[in-house]
């Protein structure tokens, strides 16, 4: 038997933030993970992603300079791109487990269960730990219809060694949404089938509009209220079927969500409660099991599901074992962004939260392609709008821009710090920049 002040199962963001917080805090550490050392967001998710858009980035400059200096708007070369990308990936598992032998944290490729409440099982040996901390992430879910085993997922999408003559994409959400801008600019035709006509539910619906009638000018097609029911392989592709609708394409990408990665940890043994949501944690994020916490996307929480939050809660709960703190968890504001072009961020009270409720908020809507910032650029939509309290300080915002990921941060210090305008403008910021604007948006 192996025996370890704590265990870490999950070597992602939130296990790896955990498993160098405990150990700096002196404690012996191992992790365990059955997949890619460093998770989701360096592999598969954020940053490949985002490496990918970089090349929609430069092509959607020089498309809003036809006339004003360009005159061709080039695809972008998916071999290439993906390449670079790779560049970038391929370091980041031997770099994860690198970081942790380095730091003295032992580490542990496959799969562990719990078989009590104290008690792991790895490779017929048993370890023992005082406290666990389950950070085991999501994976996609897959449609459970008929023909579903011809689906692939964002995983696939991020490494496809070449990019089809027509990809489809089931669900309207983040990765949706980002994936398909993405195919867009390399030139393959795009569709987005979606099961209501509520796409990106979370943010202000006449901003979604905004960025669908973008996307759409683009060439990417959008399908509202398909109900997919079946996926048919044929000679050259697939059918997607729905009530009354049928579409021919090369590829299908099921981007309906995803579930936390519970199975065959066996929760049970160690008396954690969970659901279809996630892992059930209190304000200290331990689980139904005291000495066992967990953490990151595997959590079921109201808090988006994202990398900074994962990190969060794993500096919190890791404190909170070591006796550093015993105040209940505390979110910050929230920015959440979907990369897409333009780009559509939120954060803190949001604009349906402020509509319903006129006496405590007032939102300040503006069009901001006037704007010198936005104007240089060119940018066909750039919007924002502001809300506040009663107080006139800043509680929230929801902007549609090119550069929302800069802005929604700068916007996100705002709110944290309650930064009034009137201190905002004490300061100077380098001009002409989203930062030098934020004293007329505030
Ligand atoms: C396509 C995509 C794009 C995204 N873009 C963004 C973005 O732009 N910004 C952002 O903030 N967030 C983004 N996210 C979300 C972000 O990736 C996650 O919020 C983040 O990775 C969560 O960290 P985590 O450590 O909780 O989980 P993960 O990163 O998923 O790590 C969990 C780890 O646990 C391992 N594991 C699972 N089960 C076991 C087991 N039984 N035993 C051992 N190990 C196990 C997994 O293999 C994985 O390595 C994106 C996600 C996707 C899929
Ligand atoms: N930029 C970012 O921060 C970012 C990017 C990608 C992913 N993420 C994280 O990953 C999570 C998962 O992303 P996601 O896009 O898979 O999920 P999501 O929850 O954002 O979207 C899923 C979409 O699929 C739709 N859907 C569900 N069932 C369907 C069906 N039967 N047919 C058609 N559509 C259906 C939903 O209505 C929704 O629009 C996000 O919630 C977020 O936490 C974040």
């Amino acid at each position: 038997m192996k025996n370890y002040d704590a265990i870490v199962i999950g070597g992602g963001p939130a296990g790896l933030a955990a498993a160098y917080n405990l150990k700096s805090g002196g404690k012996s550490v191992a992790v365990f993970e059955n997949d890619l050392w460093g998770g989701t967001c360096p592999n598969r998710g954020c940053d490949p992603k985002k490496m990918l858009l970089s090349g929609v980035e430069a092509r959607d400059r020089i498309a809003q300079l036809q006339g004003k200096g360009y005159s061709d708007i080039p695809f972008m070369n998916w071999r290439d791109i993906e390449q670079f990308k790779e560049t970038y990936t391929s370091k980041i598992p031997s770099g994860s487990k690198g970081g942790l032998d380095s730091a003295g944290i032992d580490t542990f490729h496959g799969d562990a269960k719990f078989i009590s409440e104290n008690e792991i099982q790895f490779d017929n040996e048993t370890f023992h730990a005082d406290n666990f901390v389950i950070a085991a992430g999501q994976h996609p879910s897959i449609l459970n219809i008929d023909g579903s085993e011809n689906l692939l997922t964002s995983n696939e999408f991020l490494s496809l060694k070449q990019m089809p003559k027509s990809i489809t994409f089931i669900g309207a959400g983040y990765i949706a949404f980002e994936l398909a801008n993405i195919a867009n600019a390399t030139g393959a035709e795009v569709h987005l089938v979606h099961h209501n006509d509520r796409p990106l539910k979370a943010f202000d619906s006449e901003f979604v509009d905004d960025m669908v009638s973008q996307m759409k000018s683009r060439g990417i097609k959008f399908h509202f209220n398909v109900n997919t029911k079946q996926v048919v392989k044929n000679d050259d592709g697939y059918t997607l079927v729905g009530d009354d609708f049928k579409l021919n394409t090369d590829l299908i990408i099921c981007a309906t969500g995803r579930v936390p990665s519970v199975e065959g940890l066996d929760l049970d043994a160690a008396g954690i409660e969970y659901s279809a949501k996630g892992i059930q944690v209190n304000e200290n994020l331990q689980t139904t099991n005291k000495n066992i916490y967990a953490i990151g996307d595997v959590i079921a929480k109201s808090e988006p599901k994202l990398t900074p939050v994962a990190g969060f809660e794993a500096k919190y709960a890791t404190d909170y074992l070591l006796g550093k703190t015993k105040e209940p968890i505390s979110y910050p504001a929230v920015p959440t962004l979907v990369y897409g072009s333009p780009k559509l961020a939120k954060v803190g009270v949001s604009v349906p939260e402020a509509e319903a409720a006129p006496d405590k908020y007032k939102i300040v809507s503006s069009n901001l392609t006037g704007w010198f910032t936005y104007y240089r650029l060119n940018e066909p939509v750039a919007k924002s709008k502001i809300i506040f309290d009663k107080n006139q300080q800043m509680v929230g915002a929801t902007v549609l821009t090119e550069q929302a990921d800069e802005l929604i941060n700068l916007l996100t210090i705002a709110i944290d710090k309650k930064i009034s305008n009137a201190e905002y403008t004490k300061m100077i910021m380098g001009y002409p920049t989203v930062a030098s604007d934020l004293q007329y948006l505030i």
